[in-house]
């Protein structure tokens, strides 16, 4: 570090007793002199530390956002193989690169062979992970029977029928399969705009069969474990076996089955990883006995086609935001329980609701009934649907997000 110039003397008056008056008038206009000298001297290095001070706290501003990047990046999984006097091996999951790396004392104390670790870009150990179930029960939602049935979806009337065909009928009535001697569909992709009822679908479908609901999202797979992706998604398939009638309900899967790129980061090879793990469970799907597959995506155009194959998520449900009578039928839904005035004419609000998906029609639910405590009454009116549209036109204008889903 380079250190800073030193400060000059403060300039001293010598004055002889012995001087005569000018000699004593030319050593204090000396000395004013000098102070002055002095004086600019110190201005100088003083705006030269201000400078100095005001790039240094630029520095600091820079270095807290790399460590608050630093402290919320991705960590990636590894297992701890051998504890040695320069350091660890840890073994990365996903690539198997092995590396000898360096731990701090505290982790080091309780750090043992064979634990599952997670390290940073520079591999090293950040934290010890817990047991292994610990990602699996992360990164999956598991749901017995979930509580959504068909009637609390609104106007997706074909959509329906097409995922009951392709989901429920295998399940149900896998013997007619058989005897007819087709193979059900395995896997059927819903795609279409956000909140229009894809995840209620899949929960309803589940629900009528008694299934179990498993649910993943694809961006989390390859965000939050990564070197995980692969072995979760087996997992997952486990998991769904053990626990069949199940239902796999694949969220954002264009996370993990997006149109392959050029580039070659480690994050892609980890993408690439998790979604061949994935076809290759599908490929092997046939015997596996009751259990359905269901992906769902905003981004149907980033999907690499090789999903889309026969065998695979060959079933393309499209489910798109809901028409007047879809919207109509959403807000009544929503409503079913709230205190409405008779002035309330729903039919006549879908009509103004042009163009909101189910999720926002719900969320506008709840805020009209927030207006109407707002005014102190217990009764929703006509005026108050209004009031919640103009704030969601004017939230999103802004930006700013609609209130909670109803
Ligand atoms: N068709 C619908 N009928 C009734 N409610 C709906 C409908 N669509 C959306 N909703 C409401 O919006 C919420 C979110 O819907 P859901 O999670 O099913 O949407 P999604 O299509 O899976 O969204 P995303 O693509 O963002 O995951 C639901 O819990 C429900 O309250």
């Amino acid at each position: 570090m380079s250190r800073s110039p030193s400060l000059p003397e403060r300039p001293r008056l010598d004055l002889d007793p012995e001087m005569t008056p000018e000699e004593r008038l030319d050593a204090l206009r000396d000395h004013f002199e000098e102070i002055v000298r002095v004086n600019e001297q110190l201005t100088e290095q003083l705006d030269s530390a201000r400078t100095r001070q005001s790039d240094l706290s630029d520095d600091v501003d820079q270095l807290e956002r790399e460590n608050e990047t630093l402290k919320t990046s991705s960590l990636y999984i590894a297992t701890a193989e051998e504890l040695t006097d320069d350091g660890v091996v840890v073994k990365q999951h996903g690539n198997n690169q092995e590396v000898l790396t360096e731990v701090s004392p505290s982790i080091r104390d309780t750090l043992e062979a064979g634990d599952r670790v997670a390290i940073n870009d520079s591999f090293s150990v950040k934290q010890i992970l817990e047991a292994e179930t610990d990602s699996r029960a992360q990164a999956m939602q598991v749901e017995r029977s979930p509580d959504v049935s068909y009637d609390d979806i609104g106007g997706l009337e074909e959509e329906m029928v097409e995922v009951r065909e392709a989901v429920e009928e295998p399940l149900l009535n896998a013997q007619q399969f058989r005897d007819v001697g087709i193979e059900p569909p395995s896997g059927v992709l819903l795609h279409g705009p956000p909140g229009t009822g894809k995840t209620m679908l899949a929960k309803a479908v589940a629900n009528e069969t008694d299934a179990t609901f498993i649910k993943m999202a694809g961006s989390e797979l390859v965000r939050k474990f990564i070197g995980e992706g692969a072995r979760l998604v087996r997992d997952l398939f486990e998991l769904a076996s053990e626990r069949q009638p199940a239902i796999i309900f694949i969220d954002e899967i264009d996370a993990i089955a997006a149109k392959r790129t050029e580039s070659k980061t480690s994050g892609d090879a980890e993408v690439q990883r998790t979604m061949m793990q994935l076809l290759s469970e599908m490929d092997g799907f046939d015997d596996r006995g009751e259990i359905r597959i269901i992906a769902a995506t905003n981004r149907f155009d980033m999907l690499d086609r090789a999903i889309l194959r026969p065998g695979r998520f060959d079933r393309l449900i499209e489910v798109p935001n809901p028409d007047v009578e879809g919207r109509e039928r959403i807000l009544e839904i929503h409503t079913e329980d709230m205190n409405l005035a008779d002035d309330v004419d729903l039919a006549a609000f879908a009509a103004e609701t042009e163009g909101l998906s189910g999720a926002e029609i719900a969320s506008l639910t709840t805020e009209a009934g927030m207006f109407a405590i707002r005014d102190d009454r217990t009764t929703v009116e006509q005026g108050d649907f209004h009031d919640a549209l103009d704030k969601i036109s004017q939230d999103e204008e802004s930006g700013s997000q609609p209130v909670a889903f109803a």
